[in-house]
C-alpha cells in the first residue's frame, strides 16, 4: 500500500522536453538540451528487477460467500502482511503464521474508499511513467504482470475502457512526450507488435485469426538472441493508430470463461513498442540513434485443476500454463541464485519453455524490468506462492545497456548504397533462379533474405528522410533566431539608447566619452551584424544542400523495386 506521496511519480522529466516554444529557441538552448540528450547516456543501467504487489478488490463471488480478506499492507514500509485464514485449529494456525514480504512497492487496490487505495493512475505514475523515462534514455524496459487466474493481471496490464491499464496509459504518454518535443533536430518513430504464446505455440495478434490455427517460428540471431520470424511489426504515428492495434490484438487473444474468473487468458500476452530516436547534431553532420523496446506482458494466470474444475481443452491449456509458468519460476530461481551469489554459474533453463526462451533478455539482459505480483484477498495458497516468487524476483540482477548508435551522415549514406548494392544482386540471382523455373531451397531463403533487405532499406530510408526534415525544422529554427537577432541589432543600430551621464563626471570629459562610446557601439554593433549575415548566408545553403538531398532522396526511394 502506498501513501498519496508516495503514489505520485518522483520519475525525472524526460530529457526532451522542454517549455520554450521552438521559434524562440534560440542556437544556445537547442545546444542546453542537446547536451541534456547526451548526459541522459550517462545513467548506469545495473540495479534489480523492481517488483511491485497489487492485491485488488473483493469478488461477487468473494463477497457472497463471505471470505474474509487476509492481506494488510503496511504504507510506510511498502511491505504485505498475509495473515493464515479463519477457522484453521490451533496446530495448523501455527504452522501458517502471518507472513510479511517487502517490495518496492505494494499496492493496496482493496478498498477505493481507503487513504492509501492505488487506482490505475497511481500504477501508471509509480512504475510506468518511471519506465517510460528509461526508454525515453535508450533502455530497453519489460513490465510482466504475474499471479493466479483472476487476480489482476489483465486488469492492471490492460484495463478497462473506463480505467485504462498501464499499456494504454504508456502508449498514451509516449505519444504525448512525442507530440510535446520541440527540440527542432530530434525525430521518433514507433513500430508495435502484439502476439501472444498459446500452448507453447506462438500466434501473431495483429493477423486476423484464421481457421486453420497459423503459428510463427522463434529463431535465435548472434547479435540479438531470440526472436519470433515474420510477427508483425507496424508503423504507427498516432496514439489512436497504436490503440486501434492493441484493441485488434486484444480481441484475437485467446480467452475463456472458467470457474475463476468469466474472463480468463488462457495465453501469456506480450505487447511490444519500439521506441527509435534520431537525434542530428548539426555541426558534426552526425546522427545518434536511441533505440528502446517497451514490453509489456500480461502472462496467464496460474491455476490448480481442482479450483478451475477444468477438463478438457481447458485443462490441457491450463497445464501448458503452468508448465510455462513453473520454467518462469525456475529461471527466476537460478537468476536470483546467481544475483545472491555472482561466483556461481547457474545454468539458467531459459529453453524450457517458449515463454521464458523469448523473455531472455527481458529477464536476465540487457532490461530493466519490473514485475507486478497480482494477489487475491482471500486465497492464502495461491497468495503465499505469488508472494514467494516475486520475493525471490526481487534478487534478479539487470544488466540493462543504453542502446546508442552513432553514424555520421556520410556513413548513413554509405551504408543505404551498400545496402541497394546487395538488394540489386539479390534480385538479379532471384530472376535469374525464376527464369530457369528452379524452385530450390536457397531461392526460397535467398527470397527471404531479399524481402528483409528491402524492409531494412525501405526503413533507413524512411529514418533518413526523418532525419533531413528535423534538419531543416532546425535550420528554420536557426534562421528564425538569426532573423530576430538581426531585426534587434538593425533597430538599435537605427535608436541607439542614450547614455545616461554619470553625475559625477566632469563636463568636458561626459562630452568626449558618449562620443567614444557611440562609436564603439557603431563598430561593435556593425561587426556583430556582419557575423549575422555570414551566419544567415551559410544556414541559407546548408538549407537548401539539404533540401536538395532530401528530395533525391525520396525519388531514390520511389524508385526502389519493392517486390521481384
Ligand atoms: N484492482 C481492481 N479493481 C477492481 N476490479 C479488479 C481489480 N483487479 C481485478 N479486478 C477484477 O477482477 C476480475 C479478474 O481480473 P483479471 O481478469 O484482470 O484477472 P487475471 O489475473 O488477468 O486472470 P486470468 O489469469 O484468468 O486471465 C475482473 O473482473 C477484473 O475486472
Amino acid at each position: 500500500m502506498a501513501t498519496e506521496a508516495r503514489m505520485r511519480s518522483s520519475a525525472s522529466t524526460p530529457s526532451l522536453r522542454s517549455s520554450t516554444p521552438a521559434q524562440f529557441r534560440g542556437y544556445r538552448e537547442v545546444q542546453a538540451a542537446q547536451q541534456k540528450y547526451a548526459k541522459a547516456a550517462e545513467h548506469p543501467g545495473g540495479g534489480n528487477v523492481k517488483v511491485v504487489v497489487r492485491v485488488r478488490t473483493l469478488l461477487p463471488r468473494e463477497i457472497e460467500k463471505e471470505a474474509p480478506c487476509i492481506v494488510e499492507m503496511n504504507p510506510n514500509t511498502q511491505s504485505t502482511i498475509l495473515y493464515a485464514p479463519a477457522g484453521l485449529d490451533q496446530n495448523m494456525k501455527r504452522k501458517l503464521e502471518k507472513k510479511v514480504f517487502t517490495f518496492d512497492n505494494s499496492f493496496w487496490s482493496v478498498n477505493p474508499k481507503d487513504a492509501h487505495y492505488a487506482d490505475q493512475d497511481n500504477i501508471y505514475n509509480s512504475l510506468g511513467e518511471e519506465f517510460l523515462d528509461h526508454n525515453f534514455e535508450g533502455y530497453h524496459t519489460c513490465i510482466f504482470a504475474y499471479g493466479q487466474t483472476g487476480s489482476g493481471k489483465s486488469y492492471s496490464m490492460m484495463g478497462t475502457a473506463e480505467k485504462p491499464g498501464l499499456i494504454p496509459r504508456t502508449c498514451e504518454d509516449l505519444f504525448q512526450r512525442i507530440e510535446s518535443n520541440d527540440v527542432p533536430n530530434i525525430s521518433y518513430s514507433v513500430r508495435v507488435s502484439y502476439f501472444e504464446v498459446y500452448n507453447e505455440h506462438v500466434r501473431d495478434l495483429l493477423v486476423s485469426r484464421r481457421d486453420t490455427p497459423y503459428y510463427l517460428k522463434v529463431r535465435e540471431s548472434p547479435t540479438d538472441g531470440p526472436y519470433i520470424k515474420d510477427l508483425t511489426e507496424v508503423p504507427v504515428k498516432s496514439l489512436q493508430e497504436v490503440l486501434k492495434y492493441m484493441r485488434q490484438g486484444d480481441t484475437s487473444r485467446s480467452v475463456a470463461a472458467t470457474k475463476m474468473n468469466d474472463v480468463s487468458s488462457r495465453s501469456h500476452a506480450v505487447f511490444t513498442l519500439i521506441l527509435k530516436q534520431i537525434y542530428h547534431d548539426m555541426e558534426r553532420d552526425e546522427t545518434t540513434e536511441r533505440l528502446a523496446r517497451i514490453r509489456l506482458v500480461d502472462l496467464a494466470g496460474s491455476e490448480r485443476a481442482k479450483s478451475t474444475e477444468a477438463t478438457g481443452q481447458r485443462l490441457r491449456e491450463g497445464s501448458n500454463i503452468n508448465k510455462s509458468l513453473a520454467t518462469l519460476g525456475r529461471v527466476i530461481a537460478a537468476l536470483a541464485e546467481s544475483g545472491n551469489n555472482p561466483r556461481r554459474k547457474e545454468v539458467v533453463p531459459y529453453r524450457d519453455s517458449v515463454l521464458t526462451w523469448l523473455l531472455k533478455d527481458s529477464l536476465g539482459g540487457n532490461s530493466k524490468t519490473a514485475m507486478i505480483a497480482c494477489i487475491s484477498p482471500t486465497d492464502y495458497e495461491e497468495t503465499l506462492s505469488t508472494l514467494r516468487y516475486a520475493d525471490q524476483a526481487k534478487n534478479i540482477k539487470l544488466r540493462a545497456i543504453i542502446n546508442q548508435d552513432q553514424r555520421s551522415s556520410a556513413a548513413r549514406d554509405a551504408q543505404i548504397e551498400e545496402m541497394s548494392e546487395t538488394i540489386r544482386n539479390l534480385q538479379l540471382s532471384l530472376s535469374q533462379a525464376n527464369a530457369t523455373k528452379k524452385q530450390t531451397e536457397t531461392q526460397n531463403t535467398q527470397l527471404e533474405e531479399y524481402q528483409t533487405k528491402v524492409e531494412r532499406m525501405q526503413q533507413l530510408m524512411e529514418e533518413d528522410r526523418q532525419v533531413a526534415e528535423c534538419k531543416i525544422r532546425s535550420l528554420q529554427t536557426q534562421n528564425d533566431a538569426l532573423k530576430l537577432h538581426l531585426k534587434l541589432a538593425l533597430d538599435s543600430l537605427k535608436d541607439p539608447i542614450p547614455h545616461v551621464p554619470d553625475p559625477e563626471e566632469k563636463e568636458n570629459s561626459m562630452i568626449y566619452d558618449e562620443e567614444e562610446d557611440q562609436e564603439d557601439l557603431d563598430v561593435d554593433l556593425s561587426l556583430h551584424l556582419e557575423d549575422l549575415m555570414k551566419d544567415l548566408g551559410n544556414f541559407r545553403k546548408k538549407l537548401a544542400d539539404d533540401t536538395g538531398r532530401f528530395v533525391g532522396k525520396v525519388r531514390h526511394l520511389q524508385e526502389l523495386p519493392v517486390n521481384c
